[in-house]
């Protein structure tokens, strides 16, 4: 007999989902997005990244009745302090408009040289094995880099053509996604989970 282990990944964000769908290809799992099993997407209230990690797989995880995983993430800025930070997916107001919110940041950034447009991106993982599992699994990873002044590449999602990888020398929209699930926050954060999530 073949037992498969069904977890609902707690995300309506479709660029996260691809990256997730490539990272986690085990056999005897397998992973289905809130949005086809008529899940919504919540208000995110918490003040902390791992605060409303949580707050997204405790409410998969209540209406599906599956383990959940889910992702809270984004984009830290030095010479904003921080920001756009737990705000990343709203920043310029409109959630998930992507073009709206590197506007906002290029202009936040105007006439910052290039020494001092450091960034990270910071991604959460938690992974609640039901709605009421009192030790979430919870991983964490930064991917260092430096905002542009203009977009470059096609590829990724969210902020990916203004962020810079000073490693490659290419934005996060330029690298295949292989290489970005190598290095990137998402990546590094759910390498720790992986072992966890097997064991499922
Ligand atoms: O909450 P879910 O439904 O997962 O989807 P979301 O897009 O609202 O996700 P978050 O609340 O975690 O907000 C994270 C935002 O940070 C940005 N972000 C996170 N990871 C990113 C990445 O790998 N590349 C580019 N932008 C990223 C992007 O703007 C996301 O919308
Ligand atoms: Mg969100």
């Amino acid at each position: 007999m073949c037992h498969v282990t069904r977890i609902v990944v707690a995300s309506g964000n479709a660029g996260k989902l691809a990256e997730f769908n490539r990272l986690l290809s085990d056999a005897g799992l397998e992973f289905v997005s809130q949005r086809e099993l008529g899940v919504d997407d919540i208000e995110e209230t918490g003040l902390t990244f791992v605060e409303n990690a949580l707050l997204k797989a405790r409410h998969a995880a209540r209406v599906t009745g599956l383990p959940s995983l889910a992702d809270d993430s984004g984009l830290c800025v030095d010479a904003l302090d921080g920001a756009p930070g737990l705000y990343s997916a709203r920043y310029a107001g409109t959630h998930g408009d992507a073009a709206a919110n590197i506007a906002k940041l290029l202009r936040a950034l105007d006439g910052v040289e290039d020494a001092r447009r450091g960034a990270y991106f910071h991604c959460t993982l938690a992974l609640l094995r039901h709605p009421d599992d009192p030790r979430p699994l919870i991983a964490e990873g930064e991917w260092r880099g430096r905002i542009l002044h203009a977009p470059r590449g096609e590829g990724g999602f969210g902020y990916d053509p203004v962020f810079l990888d000073t490693g490659t020398g290419l934005t996060a929209a330029e690298l295949d996604p292989t290489t970005k699930n190598r290095i990137s926050h998402r990546g590094l954060a759910l390498a720790q989970l992986q072992h966890a999530v097997s064991a499922l």
